[in-house]
């Protein structure tokens, strides 16, 4: 069945920048054509939009609640506009949220927009290794706060049960949807929804072991106008637009071929990402170390790293990347947050120079990296491709010259991701 109206169905609006990429990669896995849009986009931009699901990605993971409620909210009304029949608050798979909030919050404030009573929280990734049983968060075989999140610099998880988490987060009665219901299928997850509305429960958190889990979930949840959590909760809801006879029939990974030069810029610290840089340095691929302390010092940095990629004739990999101990040290003398900012400055730079060079394939590791270079490279809208590894799509930039990016959370893709993403933006098979 072909369809003409272009009309996005699904609106979403995701909490950080890799976290709006990995959404978007599940829906076109399933067959919806989308695109992500930095911030709410342009009249302009909305004019030309062709998609079946938009993203607008947000930066509202740490801000304080009531910018990230407004922010929220703002996107809400664009994506209303458009005519979205259901809505999607995507957080990160981690349940990434401060003391204050902003999870609980935003996703309380969406729900009274809408004017619904009651909505699904499931951060649930089981690719990835995230499951949920009895409202508890396991990443891998850990709980969640057994797992090093624990550590994590801005949003620090000292809790598994997410009940606790969620509560301490909204107005709104949190219950639980538990994995007993969801195991019996899509019928006893719509009774238990109607039994849990009916105790006057606003939010639900689902347990999720298995993708077969969350296609349930999706499938029980059709008609709800706003789902909450992370990119695993949306595998099923393709389906239900097919099944009401919605979704175009066209290739919804095609992207258009991007020539020119490559790169690959790290600016994530995570464990994944280092392992994926130790992987490139033992290729004996050229590589080049940005180092903060000599940011701090004024050298030029960025010449010396323009100058290096353009002495190449192999793909170069620019990196911050450090273990822990390397970037609390470098934390400890320049403080977090410049150390932080000064990174992300110069390989937003050195991306914008690299442009200029001809290089138009980009693959960037970490959330806020990718947030610095997207806005760097003055991008404003992708549209996704095809999945490189689990959470993480090809993408092309609309609007101007288009550009290939491959944006990966830090926590994301196998050791071997860089070359893997640099070959599939090249055109190739992953
Ligand atoms: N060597 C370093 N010393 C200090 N700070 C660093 C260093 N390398 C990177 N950083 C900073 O650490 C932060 C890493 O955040 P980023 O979001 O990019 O990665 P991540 O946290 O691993 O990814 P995600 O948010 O997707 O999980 C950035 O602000 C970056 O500039
Ligand atoms: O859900 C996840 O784990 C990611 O999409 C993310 O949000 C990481 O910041």
């Amino acid at each position: 069945m072909t369809l003409s109206t272009p009309r996005p169905l699904l609106g979403c609006i995701a909490d950080d920048f890799t976290g709006a990429t990995d959404l978007a990669n599940m829906l076109v896995r399933g067959g919806m054509r989308t695109v992500q849009s930095i911030g709410i986009p342009s009249a302009e931009v909305a004019a030309g939009l062709d998609a079946d699901a938009v993203v607008i990605a947000l930066k509202s993971r740490t801000t304080p609640v009531g910018e990230a409620v407004a922010e929220s909210l703002a996107a809400l009304q664009w994506l209303r506009e458009q005519g979205c029949e259901q809505i999607f608050f995507k957080y990160c798979s981690t349940f990434d949220s401060t003391a204050a909030g902003n999870i609980g919050q935003v996703s309380e404030a969406l729900l009274k927009a809408l004017g619904s009573d009651f909505t699904l929280a499931c951060p649930a990734f089981p690719e990835n290794g995230r499951t949920i049983f009895r409202g508890h968060l396991f990443v891998q075989d850990q709980l969640l706060n057994e797992s090093g999140m624990q550590h994590h610099p801005l949003t620090p998880m000292t809790d598994a049960n997410l009940l606790r988490v969620l509560q301490a987060q909204t107005t709104l009665p949190v219950g639980l949807l538990r994995y007993d219901s969801v195991a019996r299928g899509v019928d006893a997850v719509r009774a238990k929804i109607a039994e849990l509305r009916q105790k006057g429960v606003a939010m639900a958190i689902a347990d999720a072991l298995s993708d077969a889990d969350l296609y349930t979930l999706g499938a029980a949840c059709a008609d709800l106008p706003l789902l909450t959590g992370g990119s695993g909760l949306a595998l099923g809801l393709p389906e239900n637009f097919r099944r009401a006879g919605k979704l175009r029939d066209l290739d919804a990974a095609s992207l258009p071929p991007v020539a020119g030069g490559e790169v690959v810029l790290a600016g994530s610290a995570s464990a994944a990402t280092n392992a994926q840089v130790d992987a490139w340095l033992e290729a004996e691929r050229p590589a080049l170390r940005v180092d903060p302390l000599a940011l701090a010092a004024g050298e030029p940095v960025v010449a010396q790293a323009l100058a290096f990629v353009q002495a190449q004739q192999d793909s170069v990999l620019i990196y911050a990347t450090s273990t822990p101990e390397q970037v609390k040290a470098v934390q400890r003398q320049l403080g977090v947050e410049r150390a932080g900012a000064l990174v992300e400055s110069a390989l937003g730079e050195i991306a914008r120079g690299l442009r200029d060079q001809g290089v138009r394939r980009f693959v960037v590791a970490g959330g806020e990296t990718s947030g610095a270079v997207v806005k760097a490279l003055g991008v404003r809208l992708l549209q996704i491709g095809a999945q490189i590894d689990p959470g993480v799509p090809a993408t092309v930039s609309s609007g101007g010259e288009p550009l290939a990016l491959a944006l990966k959370s830090g926590n994301f893709g196998g050791r071997d991701f860089f070359s893997k993403a640099l070959r599939q933006l090249a055109g190739g098979q992953p």
